[in-house]
């Protein structure tokens, strides 16, 4: 996808991550493992669901008030496996603090969850999990999923279409995620999922990103082949327990 096909908010997400810079020093992380939380939910019964701590985004109206530790807490209460935490600053109201402080008080795996591009913005804070945007990283995806590795991170490699999906497996990422919403409208279709979905190999744990709302829609993903979910907004609207323990308990 060349610059000139992305949204503008997401060239500006991009540029703003390239400005910001790296760690000092080099993270060393010994992870909660992920596999691990998906696999409890689906022994007692629940969906497997990533939770994210999203104040606002791009595509969002407004900024939700509280507490991110208070969200959080409510998420594990409400049966998320899994929590996510922003950690762009300039257009998702998140941070590294707040990554830090969730982590700190709640025993899930967290996600940390923002636009890495260069080695150096790995060691701007430890996490369970790393994203890596296929889309973004190119060539470099491979490289940077070794040097995630090595700094013991799980990784989850974002993709959006059927190429990227087959880049990212044959890179030897584990974890995929398949967003639903596309870079360039910024807008949301579940038939994402459905479409690529099935060019990913048994052995590789699929994630469905974005737009899941309704016990509907959750359903929907999971027979299209999810092994588990991430949401923010349906959540971070409302009652956010609530929220949780609807899609959590989701099962038909
Ligand atoms: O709020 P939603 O539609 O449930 O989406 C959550 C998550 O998938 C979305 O925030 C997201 C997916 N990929 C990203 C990459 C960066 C920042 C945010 C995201």
């Amino acid at each position: 996808m060349n610059a000139d096909e992305m949204a503008p908010e997401v060239r500006s997400i991009l540029a703003a991550a390239r400005d910001r810079g790296g760690g000092d020093g080099r993270v060393s992380v010994d992870p909660r493992s992920l596999a691990d939380a998906f696999a409890s939910a689906e022994r007692d019964g629940r969906v497997p669901l990533i939770a994210e701590v999203k104040p606002t985004s791009p595509t969002t109206d407004g900024e939700r008030r509280g507490d991110p530790v208070d969200l959080a807490r409510e998420m594990v209460a409400g049966g998320a496996v899994a929590l996510s935490v922003l950690t762009e600053p300039d257009h998702f109201g998140g941070s590294v603090e707040t990554l830090e402080r969730v982590r700190a008080v709640i025993d899930v795996p967290v996600l940390r969850k923002d636009f890495v591009l260069d080695e150096a913005a790995l060691d701007v804070a430890e996490a369970d999990v790393v994203l890596l945007i296929a889309r973004f990283l190119g060539d470099d995806l491979e490289p940077m999923l070794a040097a995630a590795r090595e700094r013991g991170f799980q990784v989850l490699v974002e993709t959006h279409t059927r190429a990227e999906l087959e880049r990212a497996v044959a890179a030897g990422a584990e974890f995929i995620g398949v967003n639903n919403r596309d870079l360039a409208e910024l807008e949301v279709d579940l038939d994402t999922f459905e479409t690529v979905a099935p060019a990913a190999p048994e052995s590789v744990t699929l994630i469905a990103e974005s737009g899941i709302h309704t016990i509907d829609d959750v359903r929907r993903m999971r027979t299209a082949g999810a092994d588990a979910l991430l949401v923010g907004s349906a959540i971070m609207d409302g009652d956010v327990e609530q929220n949780t323990h609807r899609l959590t308990h989701a099962r038909d």
